[in-house]
């Protein structure tokens, strides 16, 4: 896998996946290609396009084959899907996804209640989908969530982390992308643990993915973007909320992010106002605030020219 130059920034989108998989609404197959293709326009190069796990557990993802299938895809863009197990590695691979994620925790009482096995058990169901997607040349990004929290454990030992991020690395994930799934993480926690990472693994196969439920989304990237982090995970207008904490806001909006970033100096190869106007469309589509203030700034801002 390529890595980013270190003045560049990779923001893999997650929106039509993270984001929309935690809205009430389902929306329809030609909204999520509609949402993709904007997201493609707008110079996104990693896009989440769906999931294949099981209808009955995450309704908004069922038909995420047709998405696949239907989506107008552009050159240069990966359209990756997350696959749980060979069931749906199989069907991401039917739908033709460039890449697959696999997903497990830091947490056995996460992964009871997200996919129904402790992270032990996870892990053996991962084997063989990355012994599969390794025969058929499909590249793997591997989440670990609740890096820096669980709803139901509450505090998470660092070494758990770097035990799963390891193990996943070492059955062929390229990345691992840390998701701080209830936004309880704070600076100092975010320093603490890639810095522990750090001393098994290169931070170049590191990614952050923060839900900004505490509004500490951003300070905790920048502690990530200061120790090398390159690649961050963002959903477009904030999407998404939290099924694990009421009322809480999503991932950390793409749009925020970017911000962030090019103020930093740092290249990514997005357009700013098309993201924003992106931001502003899907939230509309879904009556809902944008969640996005850098979006919501950059639309109005164009808005009274
Ligand atoms: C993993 C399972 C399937 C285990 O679910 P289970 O009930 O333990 O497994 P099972 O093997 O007994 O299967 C039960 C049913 O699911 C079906 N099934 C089995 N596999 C699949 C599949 N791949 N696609 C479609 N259907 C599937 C299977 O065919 C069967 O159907 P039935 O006979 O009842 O009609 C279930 O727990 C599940 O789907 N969980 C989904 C959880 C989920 O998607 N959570 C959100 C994603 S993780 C996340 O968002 C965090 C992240 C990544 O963003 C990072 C962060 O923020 O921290």
């Amino acid at each position: 896998m390529q890595r980013a130059h270190p003045d560049s920034v990779r923001i893999v989108e997650v929106g039509a996946r993270d984001g929309l998989q935690n809205e009430a609404q389902a929306l329809s197959v030609e909204l999520r290609c509609e949402l993709i293709g904007r997201l493609a326009a707008a110079g996104l190069r990693h896009i989440e396009a769906g999931s294949f796990v099981s209808p009955k557990w995450v309704p908004q993802m069922q038909y995420s084959d047709r998405v696949l299938l239907q989506l107008e895809r552009q050159p240069g863009v990966r359209y990756a899907a997350l696959t749980p197990n060979l069931q749906g590695l199989e069907a991401a691979l039917a739908a033709n996804a460039s890449e697959v994620a696999v997903f497990t925790a830091a947490s056995d009482a996460f992964t009871q209640k997200n996919i129904n096995c402790s992270v032990a058990q996870s892990l053996e169901r991962i084997r063989p989908v990355l012994e599969h997607a390794r025969t058929v040349g499909l590249p793997v990004r591997g989440y670990v969530s609740t890096v820096m929290g669980c709803p139901y454990q509450g505090e998470v030992p660092v070494q758990a982390v770097v035990d799963v991020a390891q193990a996943l690395l070492d059955m062929g994930c390229y990345e691992i992308s840390l998701g701080d799934t209830i936004g309880t993480g704070s600076v100092p926690q975010t320093q603490n643990l890639i810095r522990a990472l750090a001393l098994h693994m290169p931070v170049s196969q590191l990614a952050v993915h923060f839900h900004d439920t505490y509004g500490q989304a951003l300070a905790n990237i920048y502690a990530a973007l200061e120790l090398g982090i390159r690649t961050i995970d963002g959903s477009v207008a904030g999407l998404g909320g939290c099924p694990y904490a009421a009322g809480a806001s999503g991932n950390v909006a793409s749009e925020d992010v970017l911000r962030l970033v090019e103020g930093l100096g740092l290249h990514t190869g997005i357009d700013a106002q098309l993201l924003a106007e992106t931001g502003q469309w899907i939230s509309d589509q879904l009556q809902r605030p944008n969640g996005s203030k850098s979006g919501r700034a950059l639309v109005a801002k164009a808005t009274q020219k």
